[in-house]
């Protein structure tokens, strides 16, 4: 699977390639590398073994590395001449990067840094093709001069020989084992024994350390943070590509499937015609377009936040920060339950491999793990909310995503209750800045009874994680709310177009409303009329919306090819498919299976002289 995966790859790179030269001829744009990959791990069910090398190893090496580093090992990189990965998680440590065991020690003498993973607990585990496909990575580990920590650093290792691919001596290397999933992605292990690097192989665009042994503090450490802030954004926009795929698959095979008549005596409808099943999977193609809207925002925002961070310019970087962890974590979880769920509606067939959804699942579920576990990263934005509040509070002005924070923290009482989506939207804002000042009382009288930080962090972490996942909410729904009634090309949009557009944003106000009902009624008094009349419109844009399902996933635009289902292929031949696919199966080779002779028949022959012995 492995060498399949790397010949896909490397076939799907090369598209890339030209990709690059077309829409973006040697510049930094992170587009090419997000089609070239998404066109890569689309086209490899089992995951692509470049990935890393793409998203993380190339950009590191641009945005952490001096232009002369660039040159020496970035253009070789970009331009696939060699392949690395990053490798940063350790056997023993992957949350807390300050707890990494791998170290790197200067030597003065000849100029270069000693790297060793000093324990098995420090081995590097988990990168992305460091198994068998990296000749390269970037190596992180704790920087040690004369014997004392200056913190985290990245050096640019060498692990295998170009030529022969052999391991270089000091290295041990090789695959970590089998996977839920993305089994052709080779994750590996990396333990280095003084495994010496020249001065210079130090990634030194931030921080650096001089000739004679002399420190140079980076003047915003979170910096070297900034490639794992490029693959969250990433997560954002592929995730919720997996759910869209998963949501097509579903779709096509809802108006397929025919069963259980809704009338006494009526044919059996097309499953997509009940309620329940409309409320299984149209809620999940619109969560598939929310989310890639929201992922294309942040998309920009990087863009924005890479270029002035070039500039020297770190001002932006705390609220990318925020934003990035938020969505990566509120689309990875949403679609990772979303495409559950799908995989559910379809029934016995969703559970085939040949529906191509749990392979679907096992590409988005890791998603909720890498690049920063997801509830980690909600403590992050919760601790985030902390500080904003504390600004609140000093009557400073707020970053703009979180300017929604300030204006519901000077309302005294909620507004008379309309269900309108302004009144829907400001209810999810209002219950988050409700819960943000929950979460900031628990969190201060912590401190201020002489808690450190990161105990306060801890004992009011359920609190922090919902003001961070309702925090989430409201950008996302803030965000397309925007787009849907204030976007600047609204009026260029045909006005069935904009109806359906306005049937999935009503959906989503009202489904993120149902979802936090609770929440909400912490915060807002909503009598039960209000509450049953936002439940007939439920059912009502469901229904709106089920004669538009089909046209919404055709317009994501997978070919069959990506969807690799039997159940969404775009002809609608399910059980030809189903029926082929099975065929296949290297069981119905043969009319008797092997197992007949030497286990099945004996098995049963025996219970039969037994049955006659204890007869006799
Ligand atoms: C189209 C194709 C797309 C495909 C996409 C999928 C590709 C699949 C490939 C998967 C590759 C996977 C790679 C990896 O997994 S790499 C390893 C990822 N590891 C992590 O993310 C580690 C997570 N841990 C953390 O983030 C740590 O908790 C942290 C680094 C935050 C350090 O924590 P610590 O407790 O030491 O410090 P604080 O939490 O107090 O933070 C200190 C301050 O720094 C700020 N901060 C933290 N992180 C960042 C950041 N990333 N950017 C900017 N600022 C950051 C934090 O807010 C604190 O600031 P203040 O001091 O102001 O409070
Ligand atoms: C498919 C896949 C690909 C990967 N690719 C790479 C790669 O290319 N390069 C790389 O360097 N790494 C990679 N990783 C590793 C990934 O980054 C780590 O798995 C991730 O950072 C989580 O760290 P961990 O596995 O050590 O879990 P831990 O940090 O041990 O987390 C285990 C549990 O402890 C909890 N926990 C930990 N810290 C805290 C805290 N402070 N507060 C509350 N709870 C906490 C977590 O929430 C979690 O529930 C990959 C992982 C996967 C699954």
């Amino acid at each position: 699977m492995a060498s399949m995966s790397v010949k896909h790859a490397i076939a799907a790179a090369k598209k890339l390639r030209s990709l690059q030269e077309r829409f973006n001829p040697g510049g930094s744009d992170i587009y090419p590398a997000l089609m070239g990959d998404e066109a890569i791990t689309a086209l490899i069910p089992s995951g692509n073994p470049l990935s890393v090398h793409i998203l993380m190893f190339t950009r590191a090496l641009r945005e952490q590395g001096t232009d002369e580093q660039y040159e020496k090992f970035g253009r070789r990189a970009d331009n696939n001449e060699i392949i690395g990965t990053f490798a940063q998680t350790e056997l023993g440590h992957g949350t807390y990067l300050r707890g990494l065991e791998a170290r790197a020690d200067y030597d003065r003498g000849t100029e270069e840094f000693v790297l060793n993973t000093p324990k098995l607990s420090s081995y590097k585990w988990w990168p992305g093709g460091l198994g068998q496909t990296c000749n390269y990575c970037i190596f992180v580990a704790q920087l040690y001069i004369d014997n004392e920590a200056k913190g985290m650093a990245m050096f640019v290792v060498q692990i295998r020989d170009e030529e022969t691919h052999m391991p270089l001596p000091g290295v041990h290397v090789g695959e970590i084992g089998k996977k839920m999933g993305l089994n052709g992605v080779n994750n590996g292990f990396l333990g280095l024994k003084d495994y010496r690097v020249p001065r210079l192989n130090m990634l030194m665009r931030h921080q650096q350390v001089l000739p004679d042994g002399r420190f140079v503090k980076s003047p915003v450490s979170q910096v070297s943070y900034f490639p794992m802030v490029f693959v969250r954004c990433m997560v954002a926009r592929q995730n919720s590509n997996y759910l869209a795929q998963a949501a097509t698959i579903a779709t096509r095979y809802s108006v397929i499937r025919r069963q259980s008549p809704i009338e006494e005596g009526q044919p059996e409808p097309k499953i997509l015609e009940h309620l329940t099943q409309q409320m299984k999977v149209i809620p999940e193609i619109v969560t598939a377009v929310v989310y890639r809207l929201a992922a294309a925002n942040l998309q920009n925002m990087y863009n924005e936040t890479a270029e002035a961070v070039y500039r020297k310019d770190f001002s932006r970087l705390p609220e990318l920060h925020a934003l990035a962890c938020i969505l990566k974590v509120a689309t990875s979880y949403d679609s990772t339950y979303g495409i559950e769920r799908l995989r559910q509606a379809c029934g016995g067939h969703g559970y085939l491999t040949a529906g191509n959804l749990g392979n679907i699942f096992a590409m988005a579920a890791p998603a909720c793990t890498y690049e920063g576990e997801n509830s980690v990263l909600y403590l992050q934005v919760g601790k985030i909310l902390m500080k904003n509040w504390s600004q609140v509070l000093a009557g400073r002005e707020l970053m703009p995503s979180m300017a929604y924070i300030s204006e519901c923290s000077k309302m005294t009482s909620f507004p008379q209750w309309t269900g309108s989506w302004e009144c829907l939207l400001k209810a999810i804002q209002y219950a988050c800045v409700g819960s943000i000042r929950l979460a900031f009382q628990s969190y201060n009288a912590r401190v201020q009874s002489a808690q450190s930080q990161t105990a306060a962090v801890n004992y009011s972490g359920l609190e922090l994680t919902k003001a961070a996942e309702l925090h989430g909410r409201s950008y996302v729904a803030g965000n397309f709310y925007q787009q849907i009634v204030n976007s600047p090309n609204k009026h260029q949009r045909s006005p069935q177009f904009q109806k359906v557009l306005e049937n999935m944003l009503e959906l989503h106000l009202i489904q993120i409303f149902f979802r936090h009902l609770g929440d909400i009624l912490r915060f807002i008094r909503i009598t039960e009329d209000e509450i049953s009349a936002l439940q007939r419109r439920l059912e009502e844009v469901l229904k709106e919306l089920r004669p538009d399902a089909v046209a919404i996933t055709d317009a994501f635009d997978f070919n069959d090819k990506i969807l690799s289902s039997a159940l969404g292929c775009y002809d609608g031949n399910v059980y030809e498919r189903l029926f082929e696919a099975a065929l296949k199966h290297p069981l119905n080779r043969k009319s008797v299976p092997d197992f007949f002779e030497a286990h099945l028949k004996p098995f049963m022959k025996e219970n039969a002289d037994n049955a006659k012995k204890s007869k006799l």
